[in-house]
């Protein structure tokens, strides 16, 4: 027997609501052709929440050639300004159902509500922007002499594969569809394995925002199948991703092969620097919201901590009995600042780093192990007195473990924070204007935090430098990833002058 293409959830909070669980191709909910399916799991309780079906390549050419259709047929020849209204209802519409949205994300993922709130704030903001851009796309007028006329436009470039990761899935939905809808292209959007349910209650809300059939599809699947069709498929013009730096490594190789535009938003060990002259209870909240926001599941998670030597006791005391009044567990819980981790193979990953520090002798200050027996939950980690050269220094954990190390000069704290391969963001706190200026201008980073961190603005672009990524999200930056430009010349046989 076929599983439904729509089911009720009770919600942890005790809300019901209806949850798509089909491929979204065309403006409908369908089952995958060859009817495979997977279970969605709740990280902070381990049961399942229900069954959603599985694109496999079939799906992909399929939901690839209505997306080819509705671009050439529809999306790129409408006005600008019915783009712009479709995305204005669109941002109206999760604004309507923020909260739903919101419990959705916490229960799919694990993040508390209190994140799941900001995501879901941040995502109508977004959408809303885009769609002030819409209808104000600008080419040039190029004056190349009297004997002719000449003019750039920027075009959309087709159908985009977008391809996301867990630790913000709808938000990840949002800066991926946005600047896509906003210049005139479609999309086939695959969320992660672990999280595909607010993606596929969100996209049900086009139709209503008047985004037409085909415009947007939505596949759930694996990177494997799904992720690979897209990014080889000879129809799909451009692929954009978030994810691990090897995964985008491995995309764009693929992608090669039909020369598709890339942009890749990919990982990072961001450095956090605390000078001895900043406020110091401030920085130390920054700097663990750096880290723990969103269970430590952040690209830009503020990883590395520098302590200038003269304050370094003094702040690493405070951060410890900072972290240990955070309060960590059920992601419905309002006080609840840290919830689960997104899946059982990322709790062994934090897991096994954790080892790995102890290992390497790096000296455990806080935290360090699981939290509860039930659920993927981890205590808020800090270790101190690393070594530079240390893998808990230079790897990924993607949870919530931070370093801490020592310097004494502005020289070597940069020399610290410019080493890795990385070059996602970076944090600096200081009183000292003058101090903080030369500091952002001398670290490698997409961006720079002054006295804040992880802070967000949906016209402020985001992406990274070296291996973090290729191109940006948000802000006028996000718009020129989905337009081509186009340069028209025009002879003038009798110049009148
Ligand atoms: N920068 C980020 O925002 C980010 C997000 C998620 C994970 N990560 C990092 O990646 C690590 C591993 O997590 P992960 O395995 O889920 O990340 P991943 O990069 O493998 O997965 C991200 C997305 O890429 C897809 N994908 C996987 N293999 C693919 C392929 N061959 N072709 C096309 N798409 C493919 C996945 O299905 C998922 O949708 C994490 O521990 C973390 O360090 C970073």
């Amino acid at each position: 027997s076929q599983a439904p293409l729509r089911v009720p959830i009770t919600l942890p909070n005790g809300f019901t609501y209806e949850q798509p669980t089909g491929l979204f191709i065309n403006g409908e909910f369908v089952a995958s052709k060859q009817k495979k399916t997977f279970d969605v799991i709740n990280p902070s309780n381990e049961e399942k929440i229900t069954t959603v079906y599985k694109a496999m390549e079939d799906d992909v050419d399929e939901a690839v050639a209505a997306a080819k259709k509705a671009f050439e047929t529809k999306w790129s020849i409408v006005e600008p300004e019915v783009r712009a209204k479709a995305l204005f209802n669109l941002a109206d519409l999760v604004e309507k159902h923020q909260e739903t949205l919101a419990a959705i994300e916490s229960m799919d993922n694990g993040k508390s509500l209190f994140c799941a709130r900001g995501d879901v704030a941040l995502v109508s903001k977004y959408l809303r922007s885009c769609g002030g851009w819409a209808d104000k796309i600008y080419g040039n007028v190029i004056d190349t002499g009297k004997n002719h006329f000449t003019y750039s436009i920027k075009e959309p470039l087709g159908v985009c594969g977008q391809i996301i990761p867990w630790n913000f899935p709808l938000l990840m939905w949002s800066w991926k569809i946005g600047p896509a809808l906003a210049t005139g292209n479609t999309v086939v959007l695959k969320p992660a394995e672990t999280t595909p349910l607010s993606a596929l209650f969100a996209s049900q809300l086009c139709q209503e925002a008047g985004i037409p059939a085909g415009v947007v599809n939505i596949l759930p699947g694996s990177g494997r199948v799904v992720g690979e069709r897209l990014s080889a498929h000879p129809d799909v013009k451009k692929i954009a991703f978030t994810g691990s730096t090897a995964t985008g490594r491995h995309i764009m190789k693929v992608a090669a092969d039909t020369v598709k535009k890339v942009t890749l938003e990919l990982g990072g060990k961001s450095p956090n620097i605390v000078f001895a002259d900043a406020d110091l209870d401030k920085a130390v909240k920054n700097i663990a919201f750096g880290i723990f926001y969103n269970s430590g599941e952040v690209c830009c998670a503020g990883s590395r901590i520098y302590i200038q030597d003269t304050v370094y006791e003094e702040v690493l005391q405070k951060l410890k009995d900072y972290t240990e009044s955070l309060k960590v567990g059920d992601p419905f819980d309002e006080e609840v600042f840290q919830g689960a981790q997104t899946s059982d193979k990322q709790l062994h990953k934090i897991l096994d780093y954790v080892d790995v520090a102890k290992s390497e002798g790096a000296r455990l200050v806080t935290g360090g192990a699981r939290h509860g027996s039930k659920g993927y939950f981890v205590k808020p980690t800090v270790f101190a007195d690393v070594k530079e050269d240390m893998r808990i220094v230079k790897e990924e954990v993607f949870g919530p473990i931070v370093t801490v190390s020592k310097f004494s000069t502005v020289d070597e704290v940069i020399a610290m924070a410019n080493d890795s391969q990385y070059g996602l963001a970076a944090g600096i706190h200081t009183n000292d204007i003058n101090k903080a200026v030369d500091v952002s201008k001398r670290v490698k980073a997409g961006t720079v935090w002054i006295n804040t961190y992880n802070n967000f603005h949906q016209n402020v672009p985001f992406g990274g430098f070296g291996q973090s990524g290729i191109g940006r999200e948000m802000g006028e930056a996000a718009l020129s990833n989905y337009t081509q430009t186009k340069s028209v010349r025009i002879a003038i046989d009798k110049p009148i002058r």
